[in-house]
């Protein structure tokens, strides 16, 4: 019988909601390797502090459509006029190997893995509120003034998507939402070996006769 595979989660939220922060705090939670971010590929210039192949693979753009052409990508989309693709291979051979998979990717992506992958499960992250957004953004000092007024514009539309998505996190207090997403992520796995058993007795029965 075959080992079973893990579960994909799409975690999608308006920039500077905290998505990002609350994936880390969960995975470091499970430091067993059993959860894992994809890194996505992307045509935008990394941020201080950001690694190649950790927080993104960093291309330019025609290598983008390279790849694009060529299938490599699961989902794709442009973002704040920027390329962002997932890595087929990285999410078909981590998922095999029993890991759960999250897709921190915007709602056009999510449409393409729903559509590919029925089973995935999908978490929006929202904000208390649009100042404390912008809270955020202005607090974690990455982006110019210019970039943040962007991502407070384009925020209203991500969040105009919300209804997409099967489950909703207010991220107010931090450690309650890792908390929230933390038993999306759990019973869902519970969920998955339980049915995993029990078409293993049946098939064992069946197989039996
Ligand atoms: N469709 C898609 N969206 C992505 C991918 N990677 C990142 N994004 C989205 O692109 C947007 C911008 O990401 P980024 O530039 O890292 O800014 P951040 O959200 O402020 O950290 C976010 O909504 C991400 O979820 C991807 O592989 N595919
Ligand atoms: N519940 C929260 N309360 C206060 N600040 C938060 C909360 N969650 C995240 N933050 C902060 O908001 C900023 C944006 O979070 P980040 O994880 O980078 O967002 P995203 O990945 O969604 O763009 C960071 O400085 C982070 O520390």
């Amino acid at each position: 019988m075959s080992k079973v595979s893990g579960n994909l989660f799409v975690i999608a939220a308006p920039s500077g909601a905290g998505k990002s922060s609350m994936i880390d705090a969960l995975l470091k939670r499970h430091p067993q390797g059993s959860m894992q971010v994809s890194v996505s590929t992307t045509t935008r210039k990394p941020r201080p502090g950001e690694k190649e192949g950790e927080h993104y693979f960093f291309v330019d753009e025609k290598t983008f459509l390279e790849q694009v052409d060529k299938g490599n990508f699961y989902e794709y989309a442009k973002v704040f006029d920027h390329y962002y693709g997932t890595s087929r291979h990285v999410i078909e051979d981590t998922l095999a190997s029993g890991v759960d998979v999250f897709l921190d990717i915007d709602w056009q992506g999510t449409r393409q893995v729903k559509a590919a992958y029925p089973g995935v499960h999908t978490v929006f992250i929202l904000p208390p509120s649009n100042a404390e957004l912008e809270r955020r953004l202005r607090n974690r000092g990455q982006d110019s003034e210019e970039v943040i007024a962007k991502r407070m514009a384009k925020a209203q539309h991500e969040m105009s998507h919300y209804a997409e998505f099967s489950y909703l996190i207010v991220n107010e207090d931090f450690d309650k939402s890792v908390q929230q997403l933390e038993h999306i992520v759990m019973s869902q796995r519970l969920r998955r070996s339980k049915q995993q058993i029990r078409h293993r007795e049946i098939l064992q029965d069946l197989l039996a006769e």
